[in-house]
């Protein structure tokens, strides 16, 4: 027994002078890959296969470090899965707290009775002098450790069944989230990711949204059939991606409508920021950041992009290669987005870099935007969101006074239906009537009458209403201002603007 203690303290001892001399004759970098070097030697003689999924994968984030990460925080609080040390956050606004592996920690998991175990690996990056991108501080990862024998038998289905969970895991979790590239500092957080984002919260609804009925479900119909048909995509050979184009007066829901689509869907929300952008390749790497299963927003885009710009040619030959066969980067730190670097963004091969996304521009003017932004194709759907019309108004009142089908006398909806088109009064005007009057319901219907009334007369008076007895209906607005926007291709704008639309076109 005394030999056994004599030689491991030998072998101790013989242990921390190679520790003490690798710390001193190696510098920390050598010394880090060495360690992973003896490690990867005493694996080759190991029962346990091991695999590594980083956060960063190139340049994109590992859709699976995410998976892994969402199915492990799901099941560290659950019994099946054990673990000493856990930690707890609970983001911003958030309403539930999130268990999570500590860093460097490990955890136990079972898997069609094979027990495979986790660990979080947190590195610090190498700092290099000179990097073409900020790179995130540390380098982040799981280590997954599974018995050789178990390996043909379990992990493909293994994490199968991991990214099976994370999506259920995702869709049944409240908080979707919305993303913002709009940071006060610019460029990247200190993890590398150009996106902040905060549960998403926002209560909009297909229900509460007042429009057409008809239309509604044409657009939720449309939502459904492109979350439902991947097949569809993959054998047509379309990119799984679709377009909307929300237009209308303020106020008349385009925000709204975004929100219930996230909603309907449980998509996340990108709300890209394009004067936060510099340039057209800052564009394509925040579309490179956007996860699958997510509404790319851009709202009031005839205001974002300054269309100015693609005018300015560049001085270096290969830019003027680019988008249209204008400048587009000339590298002088003011925004220089094109017009075609943003049709590249929604439509070009970088589009299809992810999938099962949506994109959603706003406008409150169609008719200023460039027509290549409207044809076929392009933006797949476009959403004219009116003034509010009969059947909007009922839904508005059904929200904010919980009146149902019959509850009003015919006579008052007679009247309602006679004057609400002629009021051209936008739903956010509605709802602030409501809103103020909704503990007295006759009176909000009062007020509300009187309101609309008083719009219709001076609507008449000023000779606004289009149409020959002075009636404006829906349809006549969206085929007159869709009309308008296509058939003048280089029309009504500033001469800039229209020359290089011209050029897109020609092109
Ligand atoms: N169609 C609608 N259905 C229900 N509520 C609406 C609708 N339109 C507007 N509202 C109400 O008015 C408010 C403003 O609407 P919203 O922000 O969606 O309008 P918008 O069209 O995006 O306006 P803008 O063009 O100014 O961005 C919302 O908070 C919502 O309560
Ligand atoms: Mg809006």
């Amino acid at each position: 027994m005394k030999e056994y203690w004599t030689s491991l303290a030998s072998l101790l001892g013989v242990l921390a002078f190679c520790q003490t001399l690798m710390n001193t004759v190696l510098p920390p970098e050598l010394r880090y890959a060495s360690l992973k070097l003896i490690n990867r030697f005493f694996q080759l003689f190991s029962s346990f296969s091991y695999f590594d999924i980083t956060e960063i994968d190139g340049v994109n984030t590992n859709e699976l470090y995410n998976a892994v990460n969402l199915y492990l925080t799901s099941s560290a609080s659950s019994s099946s899965v054990s673990s000493n040390r856990l930690s707890l956050t609970r983001a911003v606004n958030s309403s539930s707290t999130t268990f999570g592996l500590s860093t460097n920690d490990s955890i136990a998991d079972t898997f069609n009775s094979a027990t495979v175990l986790w660990e979080h690996v947190v590195t610090p990056r190498q700092t290099q002098a000179f990097a073409w991108r900020p790179m995130p501080e540390e380098k982040r990862g799981f280590t997954l450790r599974i018995k050789k024998k178990d390996k043909s038998l379990i992990l493909n289905s293994y994490l199968d069944h991991i990214v099976e969970r994370a999506e259920e895991i995702r869709r049944r979790n409240q908080d979707r989230l919305l993303y913002t590239n709009s940071r006060a500092a610019g460029g990247m957080d200190s993890r590398g990711l150009p996106w902040e984002s905060v549960p998403f919260k926002h209560p909009s609804t297909f229900d509460t949204l007042a429009m057409d009925p008809e239309r509604k479900r044409e657009i939720m119909e449309d939502l459904r059939d492109f979350a439902e048909c991947q097949s569809f995509y993959r054998r047509t050979g379309r990119a799984w991606k679709r377009g909307y184009l929300l237009y209308g007066p303020p106020g008349t829901g385009k925000s709204s409508m975004i929100a219930a689509m996230a909603n309907y869907l449980g998509y996340d929300i990108y709300d890209l920021e394009l004067a936060e952008v510099k340039s057209n390749s800052e564009l394509r790497k925040l579309l490179m950041k956007t996860s699958s299963k997510s509404i790319i927003v851009i709202e009031d885009i005839d205001c974002s992009i300054n269309l100015t710009n693609r005018g300015k040619k560049c001085n270096e030959p290969e830019m003027a290669l680019t988008g249209s066969g204008l400048g587009d980067e000339c590298g002088n730190g003011r925004s220089t987005i094109t017009l075609s670097g943003l049709l590249n963004f929604t439509d070009g091969l970088w589009s299809c870099c992810g999938s099962e996304r949506i994109f959603v521009f706003t406008t409150n003017h169609i008719e200023k935007l460039d027509p290549a932004l409207l044809r076929s194709g392009r933006m797949d759907m476009h959403v004219y969101m009116s003034y509010c019309t009969f059947p909007s108004l009922k839904i508005l009142l059904r929200n904010y006074l919980g009146y149902e089908e019959g509850d009003l006398s015919d006579v008052v909806l007679k009247e309602l239906e006679g004057v609400v088109e002629k009021a051209e009064i936008t739903p956010a005007d509605v709802s602030e009537v409501l809103i103020k009057n909704r503990r007295d319901k006759e009176r909000a219907v009062r007020e509300l009458l009187e309101d609309l009334g008083i719009r219709a007369e001076r609507n008449e008076e000023e000779g606004k209403l289009r149409g020959r007895n002075g009636s404006l209906t829906v349809a006549d607005d969206v085929e007159e201002q869709e009309k308008r926007a296509l058939d003048s291709p280089c029309a009504g704008e500033e001469e800039v603007i229209e020359d290089s639309i011209c050029k897109i076109n020609e092109d």
